[in-house]
């Protein structure tokens, strides 16, 4: 969608935002599954395998490559965690007019995305914490799926901002000349918006969280359900969003470069 360059509005982008919230929710239940598995992201060099850094970090990193090698960081969508680390893409480049400025490269916020991650949102949505040897590789890859799925939803504030410049180039021209960060947070932000995210997100975790079955009696027994709406609102509001706004302001900053 982000690459059709004449569709581009605010009111697709939101939308786009929205589809997003469904891919993250799925994402976390399916992580949440797993206890926090402390080995996992454990420097290696201790244990008999062969790798140095965790296993995380070692599957992480082998998965980005091969996603590059089959041109997933050619897409403007799409950023790296280990960027250089990156082998070359096979596939070519798209021939299309880049939607966003050539600066937009330069802005990517995985590393401090990464780092919540591991240190406030696994600690925060996974109850239990015990080493599942058997699970290792798939708890890794759950967790690879859903920081991919942050990341991108954190850096489509490229494409938000894109349009935000795009549509008030006189309000936001003069902040970015004066840099003014806070002038610019101010003015690309919309609260109400942000209230109808929040109240989205948790009915959505309600909704996709909830044991289905075909049993009515099930009805009257106390609803039990697979990740917490509240916390789901509280990723939104305190990770999700202000790190989205960070990326719009970095854009932003350079967009007149
Ligand atoms: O929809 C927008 O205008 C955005 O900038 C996106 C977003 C969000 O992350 O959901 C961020 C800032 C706004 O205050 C509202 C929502």
């Amino acid at each position: 969608m982000a690459s059709d360059n004449n569709k581009l509005s605010l009111d697709s982008i939101r939308d786009s935002l929205i589809r997003q919230e469904d891919t993250i929710i799925f994402n976390l239940i399916e992580r949440i599954k797993y206890p926090i598995t402390p080995t996992l992201y454990k420097e290696a060099s201790s244990s008999s395998w062969n790798i140095s850094g965790s296993l995380f970090h070692y599957l992480f990193q082998e998965t980005e490559a091969l996603h590059s090698k089959v041109g997933r960081y050619l897409s403007a969508e799409e950023n790296p965690f280990f960027p250089d680390k990156l082998p070359a893409s096979i596939i070519p480049p798209s021939k299309c007019t880049p939607v966003l400025h050539p600066a937009a490269e330069c802005v990517n916020v995985n590393e401090k995305i990464l780092d919540v991650y591991k240190k406030q949102l696994l600690p925060l949505f996974c109850t239990d914490q015990a080493d599942d040897e058997e699970n290792f590789a798939t708890t890794a890859s759950c967790d690879i799926q859903l920081l991919q799925a942050l990341s991108r939803r954190i850096h489509y504030g490229k494409f938000v901002a894109k349009v935000k410049f795009r549509d008030c180039t006189d309000q936001y021209k003069p902040l970015i000349l004066a840099k003014d960060r806070d002038a610019l947070m101010k003015l690309l932000t919309f609260e109400a918006v942000e209230e109808v995210v929040k109240k989205r997100v948790a009915k959505k975790a309600f909704v996709f969280g909830q044991q289905v079955t075909l049993n009515i009696d099930d009805n009257t027994k106390e609803a039990k359900y697979k990740v917490d709406p509240s916390l789901v609102s509280r990723l939104y509001d305190e990770w999700i969003m202000p790190l989205t706004k960070l990326v719009e302001v970095e854009y932003l900053l350079r967009r007149l470069d």
